[in-house]
């Protein structure tokens, strides 16, 4: 791999802390085994209270940050846990149907206690390529940040089919950036970033700190996932990093299950940085 790729954590400390927090407009994504606890499918409560801190300090700071968040399936699933086997579509379609509720209300307590209200959109890929539904998308989003609601995206997991649907929340938040101009994409995910090879299958592979172009070299890198509920592993992510960098925006893809995980980048924490071409 060339050098130029691979950079040591501490030449990005410093530069993490100020591009995040010189950021306008973030999307952050959570992934479903962020929220949800891998084996028993509850909501990790006392962690999501340590992201909410983290994103009211950012609007505290005069950032706006819009929250893409996986887990209704992953959270949902617990009602079927008399099943010894794994879903079918239409027993997912219902879990995400119940999990949703279980994470929106959660998301809502926590953001109440500090004064902030929330407001959910779920949104197919329809809803992104049609330019009315679109607009309407975005009107609604902007009006939420206007009021000081915390807009919280999902996809609508009950009416996409194999056809309409992103089918991986990666993409899905780099098309809202692209929709509402954001500065910055932050994947919250189970891994550091992008690794040379799958770090579950080489404990040797090495931290890609910084792309600077999505060259078939780095695609050749990214492989799927095994975990349970998420979706797209690597593959979605670095699909989402070209739509990203292509709209001007910078991307992050960080680990996020530990507490005060948007903290944790600002200080220095590792992680890949996209960055838009030149
Ligand atoms: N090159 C790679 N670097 C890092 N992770 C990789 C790579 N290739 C595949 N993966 C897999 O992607 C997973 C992260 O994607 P995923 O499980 O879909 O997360 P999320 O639920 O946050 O979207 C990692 O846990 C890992 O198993
Ligand atoms: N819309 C699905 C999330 C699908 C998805 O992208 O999951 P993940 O790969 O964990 O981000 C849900 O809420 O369960």
């Amino acid at each position: 791999m060339s050098s130029l790729l691979v950079q040591q954590r501490s030449t990005a400390a410093p530069t993490s802390s100020i591009r995040l927090a010189s950021a306008r407009r973030l999307i952050v994504k959570i992934g479903s085994a962020l929220i949800g606890d891998a084996e028993t499918g509850e909501i990790r409560g006392p962690w999501l209270e340590t992201l909410i801190e983290d994103v009211v300090r950012f609007f505290a700071r005069g950032q706006q940050v819009i929250l893409v968040t996986s887990g209704a399936v992953a959270v949902g699933s617990s009602h079927f846990n008399h099943l010894d086997r794994s879903l079918r579509v239409e027993e997912k379609k219902t879990a995400a149907a119940m999990g949703q509720v279980q994470i929106m209300c959660a998301y809502e307590r926590s953001f109440r206690r500090h004064g902030f209200g929330v407001g959910q959109i779920l949104l197919t890929r329809e809803d992104i390529d049609d330019q009315h539904r679109r607009l309407n998308a975005a009107s609604t989003l902007h009006q939420l940040l206007k009021v000081g609601a915390v807009p919280i995206i999902n996809e609508n997991d009950t009416t996409a089919t194999a056809e309409i649907c992103f089918g991986d929340n990666d993409r899905l938040a780099a098309r809202v950036a692209q929709l509402v101009n954001a500065d910055v994409v932050v994947l919250l995910s189970n891994v550091d970033g992008l690794f040379s090879e799958n770090p579950h299958d080489n404990p040797a592979a090495r931290l890609v700190t910084q792309v600077r172009c999505i060259t078939p070299e780095i695609e050749a890198m990214a492989g799927h996932s095994l975990a349970r509920h998420s979706s797209g592993g690597m593959v979605t992510k670095l699909m989402a990093a070209r739509i990203a960098t292509d709209a001007g925006c910078e991307m992050i893809i960080a680990r996020g299950d530990k507490s005060y995980p948007l903290a944790a980048i600002e200080n220095g924490g590792p992680s890949t940085w996209f960055f838009p071409p030149l």
